[in-house]
């Protein structure tokens, strides 16, 4: 019998949106979690997204004018698919995708280089010659860190015990163009280890190539193509614009509650913010877990690193640009580490002729500092250094943008680094669920971390396994394993596919890592 009584109880008990599983983010790792549930057979799910669009950090933009007054379409964040597919080996998931949606693109050549001094054009041709040979050292010593189970140590320290000591400015741009270009952050607070299981990974798994995505419809059509199999226009499955504020699990279910008021319960939720998003809400408290999540997920979180890359657009009037048009890449060689260091061109035959278009990019404490900056402070000092370089008076820019990563809110920060002293396992309590939350996305991925393909693995592991646990299948369904305590090093049997971790190919890839060429190939002339 229906009585007033019971609305209330039922209100009470169920005030909110019912789902079965909660995906939070609408990016890489979360669409590619939605689409595995949807292959599962689980489409009851609902994804919360912060922003207005599909995509997360892919993200292109408009900027400048074309001949035809229409703007061009720049990546201001993920630009590159680093490593493609090997002689009908292992292929990049990206680039498979990059293929399905026909992707327009062009292999970045790093040896249509040009060098430049505080003083102008510069030969130090020989110090990159001199890194690349050394630094394949680093990697054999990387395979000793793995086969001996030895204690990992910084990337300086690995790079310092082969005699590198950048003392000039030269030395710096050197290591910027190998290291922090990359990996967004310095040698001294990343793991020598990581660092190269991460080359490794994409560069040695894959292929060398580095595929610079200049499509006109922008990178993410890959990553909307792929949520338009699984949604149909205006889903009510997918919530734009909705930012999560408090996330309370217990032993029955998940309640997701956002900024708007509206709240929605699960039975399981996938929680794909970047690592920035988790580690800033701690002390921000914008985001909150009810009941706070165990220490030993906490201390992951906290050590885990984000680092921050951006690219600063300059539209300069193509009938002026001032730069060698056959060139990809210029080096500029500052005292100041990491000072504008690298400049790219799109005005080039396989890019944007005619655009008048060239980014630098700059990382780590040099693209804090800039996030503080006004555009036209910013401006002022890249216009300073472009004249030091090519000597000659440069024209006002047509335009001017850069993206300031490290205080976008949904983000803080690019793309994770990995740390000094943190172990597979350590890492893998970044990964591991607790109870009905799972955590998925570039950063916790221990061989892919900072990639598009990380997000787009760890989205899809995370996927099959909480499909597997609505299924019923207790085995493919079971928690993650985590460490209540960490050791020093990680066992050589737990360096397994359980800990995200397959060490027996890094193995063999470190073996061979002598005779293969790096990501940036053979190109200075003393291999
Ligand atoms: C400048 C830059 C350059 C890069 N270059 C490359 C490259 O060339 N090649 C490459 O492979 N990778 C590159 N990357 C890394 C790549 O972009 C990422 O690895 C990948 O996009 C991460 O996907 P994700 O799904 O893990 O996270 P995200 O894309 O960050 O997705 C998480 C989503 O969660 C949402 N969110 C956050 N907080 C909340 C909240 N409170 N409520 C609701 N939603 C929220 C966010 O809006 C976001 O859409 C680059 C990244 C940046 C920023």
């Amino acid at each position: 019998i229906y009585t007033p009584l019971d609305s209330v109880v039922r209100s009470y008990e169920s005030p909110c949106r019912q789902t079965k599983v909660a995906v939070l983010g609408a990016g890489v790792a979360g669409v590619t979690a939605a689409k595995t549930l949807n292959g599962n057979g689980i489409s009851d799910f609902i994804i919360v997204e912060y922003n207005d669009y599909v995509g997360g950090r892919v993200l292109p933009a408009k900027f400048g004018k074309g001949v035809d007054w229409k703007p061009y379409t720049i990546e201001q964040g993920a630009n590159w698919v680093h490593g493609t597919s090997h002689n009908g080996g292992p292929e990049n998931p990206i680039y498979t995708l990059a293929q399905k949606y026909n992707l327009t693109n062009h292999v970045s050549d790093f040896t249509s280089l040009e060098l430049f001094s505080e003083t102008g054009s510069d030969g130090f041709i020989s110090t990159l010659a001199d890194f690349e040979i050394l630094y394949s050292k680093v990697e054999e010593n990387a395979g000793s860190i793995i086969s001996e189970n030895i204690q990992d140590r910084s990337l300086r320290a690995g790079l310092q015990s082969q005699g590198w000591y950048p003392t000039s400015p030269n030395m710096l741009a050197a290591e910027f163009y190998f290291i922090e270009y990359e990996l967004a952050q310095t040698a001294d607070v990343s793991s020598e280890l990581f660092a190269v299981v991460s080359g490794n990974s994409s560069f040695g798994q894959f292929s060398e190539d580095n595929l610079f995505i200049l499509d006109q419809r922008g990178f993410s059509t890959f990553i909307q193509g792929e949520a338009s199999e699984i949604l149909t226009t205006n889903d009510s499955r997918l919530l734009l614009n909705t930012e999560v504020t408090n996330i309370a699990s217990d032993d029955s279910s998940v309640t997701i509650t956002n900024r708007d008021g509206t709240c929605i319960t699960a039975e399981q939720a996938i929680i794909t913010f970047s690592i920035g998003v988790l580690q800033t809400s701690m002390y921000k408290r914008f985001l909150t877990f009810t009941p706070f999540l165990p220490d030993w997920k906490l201390k992951a979180i906290a050590q885990m690193q984000m680092g921050v890359y951006t690219k600063i657009f300059l539209q300069f009037p193509p009938e002026k640009v001032f730069w060698d048009r056959s060139k990809e890449f210029f080096l500029y060689a500052s005292r100041t580490r990491g000072y504008y260091p690298i400049w790219q061109s799109l005005d080039h035959e396989n890019f944007h002729p005619g655009s008048g278009i060239l980014f630098v990019t700059v990382v780590g404490d040099q693209s804090i500092r800039i996030d503080q900056q006004t555009d036209s402070e910013t401006k002022a000092e890249v216009l300073a250094v472009l004249a030091q370089m090519f000597q000659v008076p440069i024209p006002e820019p047509l335009a001017f943008y850069y993206p300031r990563w490290s205080t976008t809110p949904w983000s803080y920060g690019s793309y994770s680094n990995f740390p000094v002293g943190m172990t597979l396992e350590g890492h893998q309590n970044l990964r591991a669920n607790v109870g009905r939350l799972w955590f998925a996305g570039e950063a916790t991925s221990a061989e892919y971390f900072g990639f598009l393909q990380g997000a787009y693995f760890e989205g899809r592991e995370v996927g099959e396994r909480v499909a597997a646990r609505m299924n019923g299948d207790v085995e493919k369904g079971r928690d993650m394993v985590h460490y209540e305590v960490l050791k020093g090093t990680t066992d050589t049997c737990e360096r397994n596919r359980e800990n995200g971790g397959t060490f027996d190919i890094q193995e063999k890839i470190v073996e061979k890592s002598r005779r293969r060429k790096r990501r940036f190939g053979r190109r200075f002339g003393k291999w």
